[in-house]
């Protein structure tokens, strides 16, 4: 088994009287892709913004590999863009990149923009504006824009919901390829059992306050009831 990236001992969260969940221990392993689902309002937003740094959890600890800083890239729920958004896709994603008076980018992030537009599939989309590129395309530029900066963890929030079928299978499949030729690791929170058993090596299940874990390929669509 591989070292952790992640470590998260006996976390609950509460807001006002109210417990969203408790108890909670699981850990993501270096490498690994794992899915996070539970029914609305379970608890899975909490959860990605205790692992993004951004909420404090009530109790328990999150712990990183070798205890230190961990870099998150973060794609959101896929919202379409007004077609005047200025930003081309080169642009939209360099924005994750330390801006610095001119010349903003050093020779290593130009190469490091050019990789991930590679890897993307973006490279002929690069100076077309954001607005004007279909859904798929624009999920690709918040993915490219998520790992221009080479993180430790992808968080995926539901970045599928509202994209039809052949586009979200194109998106985390893209995603599963950078996973397992690269070892990025990957949690990809989501609504979509099919996607989770059919992408994911473990699931983690918010539920009734707790969390389960397993296999991916033991996800039942009964699991989740809303
Ligand atoms: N800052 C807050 N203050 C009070 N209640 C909150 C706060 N943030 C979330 N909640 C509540 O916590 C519960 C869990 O919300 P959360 O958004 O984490 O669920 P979720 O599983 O992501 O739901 P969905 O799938 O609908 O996005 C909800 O009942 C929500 O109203």
């Amino acid at each position: 088994m591989a070292q952790p990236l992640i470590q998260v001992h006996d976390l609950a969260q509460s807001f006002a009287d109210r417990t969203i969940f408790s108890h909670v221990n699981f850990s993501i392993p270096q490498g690994a892709m794992v899915s996070l689902v539970g029914a609305n309002g379970s608890g899975k937003t909490t959860l990605t913004r205790i692992l993004l740094g951004i909420l404090k959890p009530t109790s328990g600890t999150v712990q990183t590999d070798g205890g230190g800083h961990l870099t998150v890239g973060y794609v959101p729920q896929f919202r379409n863009l007004d077609r005047d958004y200025p930003l081309s896709v080169r642009s939209f994603v360099q924005l994750n990149q330390i801006a610095r008076p001119w010349p903003w980018h050093t020779a290593a992030e130009k190469r490091a923009l050019t990789h991930i537009l590679t890897e993307t599939r973006l490279t002929g989309l690069a100076k077309t504006p954001l607005g004007m590129t279909s859904g798929g395309e624009k999920q690709r530029a918040y993915l490219a824009q998520a790992l221009v900066n080479d993180p430790r963890l992808l968080i995926l929030d539901e970045p599928t919901a509202s994209l039809d079928v052949a586009v979200k299978h194109e998106l985390i499949g893209l995603v599963r390829e950078l996973n397992q030729k690269q070892g990025l690791t990957v949690l990809f929170v989501t609504h979509d059992l099919p996607m989770a058993r059919e992408y994911t090596d473990r699931y983690l299940l918010l539920q009734g306050g707790q969390m389960t874990t397993g296999p991916a390929s033991a996800l039942r669509d009964d699991l989740i009831a809303d």
